[in-house]
């Protein structure tokens, strides 16, 4: 049996550069980190796909073929003849349709252990294909680490070294479909956006200036999810006002938003006390990395 993690990713940054002409996909611009947790992923190697799923958000992804583990295992399949196949058990925790791709990082863990399975490289461009044809965000989550993510996502770039990140995730249990996030920012297909240049992120910078840079980006998909759930606005708030915390901001297409703090105990505090006065809220402390 092989096991791994299947971490949330979050898009610390998200801007909005356009709309492409070719596909109607929006061109993007992000900065993506993980958390340390997240749902786990194992593979008995035998005959076929298969899929058992439990844990508090099993339901919500649902273990038919729909599911992205066994979408990105066939999407393999089709690439490698003969592959090794066998049967996933999932154990989902992370919510589902939230803005930090837990179905997309299932789906590279499935990749990643197929990898193994079969004694193929990270690097073989045939898991890049299978990732990129389940979904815009599987690509950045074959390799779990803080890194730029270009395009609609298939333009990946090298690992960054981030300042430790002491982080609160907070999802107030509002499912958000990322589709209609996207058509409500109304780009026609061709049309480009001109927000503003990304602030310079450099591998390796001391927290101070990590952050003061990171204040100066944006999620530009903000305002259109707190139209879809204007719930995000509470959550925002609620980020903005905990105290030690530095910059709160909504991860990819929402509803989960983020803030980081300065340390891990200005994040378990802030955490501790969220979860008590929204104790339907799903909050985590977290290290993002
Ligand atoms: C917004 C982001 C940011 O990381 O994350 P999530 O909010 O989903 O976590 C991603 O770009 C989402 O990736 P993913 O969830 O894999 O999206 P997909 O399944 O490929 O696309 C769902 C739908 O979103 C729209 N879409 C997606 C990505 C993109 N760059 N432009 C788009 O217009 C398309 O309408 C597409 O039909
Ligand atoms: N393993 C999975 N985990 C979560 N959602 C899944 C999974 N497989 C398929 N899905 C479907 O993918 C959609 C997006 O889910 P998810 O990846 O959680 O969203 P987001 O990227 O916004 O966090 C949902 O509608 C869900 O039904």
């Amino acid at each position: 049996m092989l096991t791994t993690r299947a971490p949330a990713k979050i898009n610390l940054t998200l801007h909005v550069l356009g709309r492409r002409a070719e596909d109607g996909y929006h061109e993007l611009e992000s900065l993506v980190a993980f958390t340390g947790a997240g749902d786990v992923l194992s593979l008995e190697p035998g005959p076929g796909f298969g899929l058992e799923i439990e844990g508090p958000t099993a339901q919500a992804a649902g273990s038919g073929p729909d599911n992205l583990v066994l979408r990105a295992g066939e999407n393999l399949a089709a690439r490698v003849p003969g592959l090794k196949t066998g049967r996933f058990r999932l154990r989902k925790t992370l919510p589902v349709a939230a803005g930090i791709g837990g179905g997309s990082s299932d789906a590279a863990a499935a990749l990643r252990l197929l990898a193994t399975a079969n004694g193929l490289p990270l690097e073989d461009p045939r898991l890049l294909e299978a990732a990129r044809a389940a979904g815009s965000d599987v690509p950045v989550c074959l390799d779990p680490h803080a890194r730029f993510m270009r395009g609609a996502g298939e333009h990946i770039g090298e690992r960054l070294a981030l300042p430790p990140l002491p982080a609160v995730l907070v999802n107030p249990g509002v499912a958000v479909e990322t589709g209609p996030v996207f058509r409500r920012l109304g780009l026609a297909p061709g049309a480009r956006c001109d927000g503003g240049a990304h602030p310079v992120i450099a591998s390796g910078m001391e927290a101070e200036a990590f952050l003061s840079a990171l204040v100066r980006g944006r999620n530009n998909l903000e305002d259109a999810a707190c139209l879809v759930a204007p719930v995000i606005v509470d959550v925002l708030s609620v980020l903005r006002a905990a105290k030690g915390s530095r910059i709160a901001r909504m991860s990819g297409s929402g509803a989960t938003c983020f803030a980081v703090f300065s340390t891990r105990r200005a994040a378990s505090r802030a955490a501790a006390a969220i979860k008590a006065y929204h104790p339907g809220w799903w909050v985590r402390p977290a290290m993002l990395r």
